[in-house]
């Protein structure tokens, strides 16, 4: 058996080297040879030099940001202080991973952080674009956006969860709903059922510096900006006409007739896409979410 006294040696130069192979990667970082999201991608137990780096010496490193920014980067991503990268949960990962990639393509010194605080931003488009899909999308990968919950008058479609994907009420609660003010905004939609944003959570997450996201119609989003002029608008666009038609059809939820009361709503909110702040083409959801995403990032200065 070694000596304590030995063993207690090994360690402490296991742990020099250890230091220094960290210090070796946060040069490489800080001087561009390296992005961070490849130390990102190589952490991993071959790599304990790159696993067992925290995450804010990995954001740390990078030229533009300071020690302010990268506290605030790490509490905009939910990521505690101490966190290594090979402790990472999958969404955490995922987090990083995107916020890496977004100003690794924008360089140095764009947009003011992952998301704006406080930023309230509308997605809107055509029936069957893909907005609930995106917006799905943007729910799962990033909790710290508050992704708005209508109430509507239709009914449930199989599958959808009263008080996750709509408040499902009947038209004599929602007449209430408005008779107590309780909307920023609401609109008879397709012709047929009423759909409202509740204020109160909207208005709760902006307060404390939340983004919010609103999957609302082109009236709706009307009625936003003239509430909020501060709102950024974007409209969702499918990659053809076609396309459209074929994710409808696809999604088989609605009737024949439905269908076409739809795709006739579509044509009027295709004719009223340049009112807004932003396009986005839904031809990739991952991609349109990020797009979307990164508008949240824009600053608003
Ligand atoms: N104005 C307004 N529109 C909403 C609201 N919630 C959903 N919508 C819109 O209502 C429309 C119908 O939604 P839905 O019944 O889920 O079917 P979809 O058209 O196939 O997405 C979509 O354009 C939604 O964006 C809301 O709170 N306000
Ligand atoms: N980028 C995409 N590529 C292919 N299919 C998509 C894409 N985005 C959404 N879809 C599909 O299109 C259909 C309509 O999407 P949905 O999110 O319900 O649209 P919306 O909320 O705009 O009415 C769904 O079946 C969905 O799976």
């Amino acid at each position: 058996m070694k000596p304590p006294e030995v063993d207690r040696i090994a360690g402490s130069r296991a742990a020099v080297a250890a230091r220094r192979a960290r210090a070796e990667v946060k040069r490489q970082i800080a001087s561009g040879e390296r992005p961070a999201v490849d130390v990102l991608d190589s952490a991993d137990e071959e790599h304990p030099a790159e696993a067992s780096l925290r995450v804010s010496e990995l954001i740390g490193s990078i030229p533009w940001l300071g020690p302010t920014r990268t506290a605030r980067v790490m509490e905009e991503l939910a990521i505690s202080p101490s966190k290594r990268v090979g402790g990472l949960g999958t969404h955490q990962r995922v987090r990083l991973r995107e916020f890496l990639q977004r100003r690794q393509r924008n360089g140095a010194g764009a947009g003011a952080g992952p998301i704006a605080p406080g930023s309230l931003v509308v997605l809107a488009g055509p029936t069957a674009v893909g907005k609930g899909t995106v917006a799905g999308h943007i729910r799962a990968h990033h909790p710290d956006v508050l992704l708005s919950v209508s109430a509507t008058t239709r009914s449930p479609r199989p599958g959808e969860i009263d008080g996750t994907t709509y408040f499902f009420v009947s038209d004599e609660q929602f007449d209430r709903m408005i008779a107590d003010g309780e909307f920023l905004e609401w609109a008879t939609v397709h012709n047929s059922h009423r759909y409202g944003t509740p204020r109160g959570p909207i208005e709760a997450a902006l307060a404390r510096g939340r983004s919010v996201l609103l999957e609302i119609d082109l009236q709706g989003a009307r009625q936003v900006r003239a509430a909020f002029p501060a709102a950024r608008l974007v409209f969702l666009l499918p990659p053809s006409w076609e396309e459209l038609v074929r994710r409808l059809v696809g999604r088989g939820t609605e009737d024949e007739e439905e269908r076409e009361r739809r795709l006739s709503t579509a044509k009027v909110e295709l004719a009223a896409q340049d009112e807004f702040d932003y396009k986005v083409v839904n031809s990739d959801v991952e991609t349109a979410a990020q797009e979307v995403v990164q508008l949240m990032a824009v600053s608003r200065a």
